[in-house]
């Protein structure tokens, strides 16, 4: 089989019933254990991050960090000598003199946004896996240029082709055709701390993982100067072996029914998870106004069952058993309107006050996290940070000091503490695990 011998020692590939096949775990496996280490094959990064970060090795500028501009086409930016010349022997030698007329051409602008950095990528992919004008592939084929071209084609097949920044050729419009239809149910949006800025294509971590809603693994993204970047694929909790390894290719959150379309649409699959399965029969009907004692008494119950009658939250349960177990009176809370109205009301308050609706609000919405994203899911890791921030900020602002605030700021810092270090470190210098241990200290908590 096609790059089997690239196949990580944390996993091996076995026959799935729809799927082709799966990564299963080849031992057991600790909650945080890197699975995958996978450097990018290539990447484009978005509009918004061009002359913010190094085109190769993604690092942000910085006083520190100044970027360069490209001398011959004036569109990408590098780091330093070293990434500028790594990236024009891998494709920017064949697209330089091009790029800036392809950019504003017309079949260019009409694109929509993603499909433009999508069309920058098929070129990198091109102008690096055929250096020549030769489009047919010469051996090779167990490297990883051969694993992305053994990934399942995606269900939008009849999809028009995507117009590429390389000499005009007869055979490379076939060639294009063929890469590209295996772009929308393989390829990575690359983010840093949450926020997207790049596609990227690993396909390893393509060919090895399936989807699920209520996934044991997650990806992230490393960024090491002059490198390209990689994704490393983490355990987000204990892994048995020969369980399956798999990771979310949508939000986890997103309401079931907006998931099976997105799913079925984009990567031609049903998903049959433990939370799909959960709650596939449980009608969302739409929940009281904002504002209601009826709503007040709904999110009173929510967080009671994901979070336990305890004042503080210790430990947050597994989805899955939530999910299944879950009475029937919550369910107006995973109706589609619900999450990001409490989300949007969190944010207003936690930065606008008044404090003490944003804990409350907040609450709700680490109960709700708790309810539709696996254990240990970064999402919840990150919310509690908020959470501990707003405490904090009520304490600072209280004239008198509050002990119950300070050690509510505690006890999510705790939360978030434990998730994010399972999660580890990605994306750019700083971030949240390092504003934890900043935080750490302002509440003097070990
Ligand atoms: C990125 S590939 C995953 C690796 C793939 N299983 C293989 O053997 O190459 C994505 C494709 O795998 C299949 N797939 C992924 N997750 C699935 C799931 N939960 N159920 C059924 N099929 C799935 C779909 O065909 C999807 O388009």
């Amino acid at each position: 089989m096609v790059g089997l011998d690239l196949t990580p020692a944390h996993v091996r590939l076995e026959t799935h019933l729809t799927a082709r096949n799966k990564a299963a775990a080849s031992s057991s496996l600790a909650a945080g254990t890197v699975i995958l280490v996978a450097p990018a094959l290539s990447t484009a990064l978005v509009q918004a991050a061009k002359g913010l970060r190094c085109d190769n090795c993604h690092r942000l500028a910085s006083d520190v960090v100044q970027l360069r501009k490209c001398t011959g086409c004036a569109s990408y930016w590098y780091c330093g000598r070293q990434c500028q010349s790594v990236q024009w022997k891998a494709h920017h030698r064949r697209i330089c003199k091009h790029i800036p007329r392809f950019v504003a051409s017309r079949e260019y602008q009409i694109l929509s946004s993603q499909d433009q950095v999508d069309a920058v990528l098929l070129s990198h992919l091109l102008a690096q896996a055929y250096p020549s004008s030769q489009y047919t592939l010469t051996g090779a084929e167990d490297d990883l240029l051969g694993v992305f071209k053994d990934l399942i084609k995606g269900p939008l097949t009849h999809a028009p082709a995507l117009p590429m920044c390389l000499d005009t050729d007869p055979q490379l419009a076939t060639v294009a055709r063929d890469l590209y239809s295996r772009f929308g149910n393989n390829n990575f949006v690359i983010h840093s701390h949450f926020n997207s800025y790049a596609h990227g294509i690993f396909p390893l971590a393509s060919r090895l993982f399936n989807h699920s809603c209520a996934p044991n693994a997650a990806t992230k993204y490393v960024i090491t100067p002059f490198e390209p970047v990689r994704m490393e694929v983490v355990a987000l909790r204990d892994i048995a072996e020969g369980e399956e390894v798999t990771i979310p290719y949508l939000d986890p959150a997103l309401p079931v029914e907006i998931r099976r379309q997105a799913l079925q649409l984009n990567y031609g699959f049903s998903c049959s998870c433990l939370s799909c399965c959960a709650t596939q029969h449980i009608s969302a009907v739409p929940p009281p106004r904002r504002g209601s004692t009826e709503l007040d008494d709904l999110e009173g119950r929510l967080r009671r069952y994901a979070l336990g009658d305890a004042e503080r939250v210790a430990e947050l349960r597994e989805v899955s058993s939530l999910l299944q177990k879950m009475p029937v009176e919550l369910a107006p809370v995973l109706h589609e309107s619900y999450l990001p109205a409490l989300s949007e009301a969190f944010s207003r308050t936690s930065h606008e006050g008044p404090h003490k609706e944003a804990l409350s609000t907040g609450l709700t919405l680490l109960a709700l996290y708790a309810l539709v994203y696996p254990v240990n899911y970064p999402q919840i890791g990150m919310h509690a940070l908020e959470l501990s921030k707003t405490a904090w900020n009520a304490v600072v602002t209280h004239s008198e000091t509050s002990n119950a605030l300070e050690n509510d700021a505690k006890s999510y810092l705790v939360i978030a503490a434990h998730v994010l270090s399972i999660y580890g470190e990605e994306g750019d210098e700083g971030g949240p695990l390092a504003e934890i241990s900043l935080l750490r200290e302002m509440l003097g908590s070990s």
